[in-house]
């Protein structure tokens, strides 16, 4: 075979899991899994070859059977895309490796079984991200200390009770001791990383100036209900909102007032907004309002509110308080719309209408 089919092969294996919304760190994730489970199938079937012509021919059924499941399960990926099954029965069967590896060995060492599956577990522990996985992983992870102490002591060992001078029943409870003490520590780490998530999510989402949602943000938001609305019909409108002559405040009144204003006119648009309305900062002194189920005539009153009390505030100064006006632009989604940067674009040539027609005004673009 060429190197670059093999090559095009070794590709394809990484990427058999992804689906287009995973992001960088999940593909990298699937693939991680997916080359190592493929070397350890790989290496199944090289150890059952090699166990079959040694003459120990039902041991090699092991690792065959585990390069099988390897197969069965990859297949399934491919075809099915649920990760989230496949890694559960991919670590399952690798936990287990080591100790059928013994087995087909055809010896045991004292509670083995336990000793394997306690250090796997816990080294597993260490790759928990939430609370629900760390929980579950614990129920099977306690099942499997039990399961390999009654193994240990009645099937392999029967006979033997002595494991470093404490009999296996007691080695087995005192490990499931141990190790409740270890998981309880596992999930508080686990908690403490499921906040720092929040947070982080939170601080990529917000505007630092404003406490509302940034740019990227909105438009992830905007896009998503596009879609939706796209797929399932309704309509939504589009609001771009700019503050007026925004440079001349920052000149006459200082930078420290001008963010002041910025401040203020979000607070003014997150109180004159609906609940299921979303507002982020689009830019600078720029902010955009997304109005789901919403007309232009709707959006059109909605605006206006928004404007004349905008004409209403006052900021103060250390001389005399600064007002400031704004303009607004609106348009609505259109069934010909192929993508949200289209009605965005709308909205926006409508802002640039009100700006040439004296600014302090509102201005709608019909649906094309
Ligand atoms: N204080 C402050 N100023 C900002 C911030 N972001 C952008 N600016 C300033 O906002 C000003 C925007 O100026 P322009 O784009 O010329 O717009 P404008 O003066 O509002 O004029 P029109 O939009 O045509 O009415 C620029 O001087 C930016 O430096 C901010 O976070 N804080």
């Amino acid at each position: 075979m060429p190197i670059k089919s093999i090559r095009n092969y070794l590709q394809i294996l990484g990427t058999i899991g992804n689906v287009p919304e995973n992001t960088e760190r999940e593909k990298v994730g699937h693939g991680f899994l997916i080359y190592t489970g493929a070397l350890m199938g790989l290496g199944g079937l090289l150890w059952g070859t090699l166990s079959f012509f040694s003459g120990l021919v039902w041991q090699s059924l092991i690792p065959y059977g585990y390069t099988l499941i390897t197969i069965v399960n990859f297949s399934y990926l491919y075809y099915s895309k649920k990760f989230e099954l496949v890694r559960i029965i991919q670590m399952a069967i690798s936990v287990l490796l080591p100790f059928l590896f013994q087995i087909s060995l055809g010896g045991f060492i004292p509670s083995g079984a336990v000793i394997i599956w306690s250090i796997l577990s816990i080294l597993v522990g260490f790759t928990f991200q939430n609370r629900i996985t760390t929980l579950r992983w614990f129920i099977f992870y306690l099942a499997l200390i039990v399961a390999g102490g009654v193994i240990d002591s009645n099937i392999f060992l029967a006979g033997s009770v002595d494991t470093y001078g404490l009999s296996i029943l007691f080695f087995t409870l005192n490990l499931c001791v141990t190790s409740t003490i270890i998981f309880i520590m596992f999930f508080y780490f686990a908690a403490n990383a499921e906040n720092l998530k929040t947070q982080l999510e939170t601080l990529a989402h917000t505007d630092p100036l404003t406490n509302i949602s940034n740019r990227r943000h909105i438009f992830e938001i905007m896009e998503s209900e596009f879609n939706r609305v796209k797929r399932n019909g309704g309509t939504f409108a589009v609001m771009m909102l700019d503050i007026d002559h925004f440079k001349k405040i920052n000149d006459n009144f200082g930078h420290a007032t001008g963010d002041q204003v910025i401040k203020s006119f979000s607070l003014c648009l997150t109180r004159n907004i609906r609940k299921i309305d979303s507002v982020g900062r689009y830019g600078g002194e720029e902010f955009i309002i997304f109005l789901p189920d919403s007309s232009l005539e709707q959006a059109h009153t909605s605006a206006q509110r928004i404007n004349s009390h905008c004409r209403e505030l006052q900021i103060a100064t250390s001389d005399n308080a600064c007002t400031f006006t704004v303009s607004i632009g609106i348009s609505v989604f259109a069934s010909r719309d192929n993508c949200i940067d289209e009605i965005i674009a709308r909205a926006d040539s409508a802002l640039y209408q009100a700006k040439e027609h004296g600014r302090d005004q509102v201005r709608t673009s019909p649906a094309v």
